[in-house]
């Protein structure tokens, strides 16, 4: 049987949108995901999103199967991408601007804005050792600026959970960084028992951050909105940013806010319909 796609991208992070709403089973397996993914014998993607039916009283639930078969628990450039597919699937039934959607890592919001961007509610970051997780530092404590040998080299690294792991070093040239070389060394450290995204940051001031990401499950990717967020806490948790700012990725601009009233983080960013098809 024929399973029909939608292919969007959030600053070129791009991902293949299957529209599951009749099961909270996946209609295709983690290997699958892998085959479509492939960009010379497949559709060529970041990632498999599947918009299922809503959990817990949520309006939908979102799973995600990376472009190497494993699960993350979000995707923040992924979840701005379904809420437009959603209002795609919708239609003239539509009835509002926001979507509640189940995730593995909580409870995530993405409002649609009138200049036609998403805004998304991430919740809050979880900073502690056993949440991230690391055994850089004692379970119960935070994670910042902490020496990590990587490639011979010392890096001082800072680990944010978005629900999905992040470890954040800043650095004075991030076009510098060899990434493809570097970046697996840190996916799978010993110290990262469910391995780790890796974002190098470059201040350029303190409201302005200059960001290249190595994607657990997915290498090089233009953009990681879950990699934003979580870098702009490691910034105001350093002293190096505020707590808003743009971050500006190879794919483009995100805005991020790390509210001071809820220690929610805001992600403001484009999600882009590019194409549909049936494998
Ligand atoms: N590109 C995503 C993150 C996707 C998941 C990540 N590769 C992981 O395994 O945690 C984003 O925009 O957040």
């Amino acid at each position: 049987m024929a399973i029909e796609f939608t292919k969007y991208h959030g600053l070129g992070n791009d991902f293949i949108l299957i529209d599951n709403r009749s099961s909270l089973t996946p209609v295709i397996t983690p290997e699958k995901a892998v085959k479509l993914c492939d960009r010379h014998f497949g559709i060529g993607a970041d990632g498999v999103i599947f918009a299922l039916p809503g959990q817990n009283g949520t309006d939908y639930t979102m799973r995600i199967f990376n472009s190497d078969g494993s699960e993350p628990e979000m995707c923040g450039n992924g979840i701005r991408c379904l809420a437009v597919f959603l209002t795609e699937l919708e239609g003239v039934s539509r009835t509002k601007d926001f979507y509640t959607i189940h995730t593995l890592a909580g409870t995530i919001t993405p409002q649609l804005t009138d200049d036609g961007q998403v805004k998304v509610d991430m919740g809050q970051p979880r900073l502690l050792a056993q949440e991230i997780p690391t055994t850089l530092a004692p379970t119960d404590s935070k994670v910042i600026n902490v020496p990590l040998e990587v490639a011979d080299h010392t890096w001082n690294v800072t680990c944010v959970s978005m629900g999905n792991p992040h470890c954040i070093t800043f650095v004075n040239d991030v076009a510098a960084i060899p990434l493809e070389s570097i970046g697996p060394k840190f996916e799978h450290h010993s110290v990262f028992p469910q391995r780790t995204n890796t974002e190098f940051i470059e201040i350029v001031n303190r409201n302005y951050l200059k960001m290249r990401v190595w994607e657990r499950g997915a290498g090089i990717t233009l953009a990681c909105g879950t990699g934003a967020c979580a870098s702009l806490v490691a910034g105001v948790l350093n002293d190096k940013c505020d707590r808003t700012a743009i971050i500006e990725l190879p794919g483009g601009e995100l805005e991020i806010e790390w509210s001071e009233v809820d220690n929610k983080i805001y992600m403001t960013g484009p999600a882009e319909r590019v194409f549909a098809g049936k494998f």
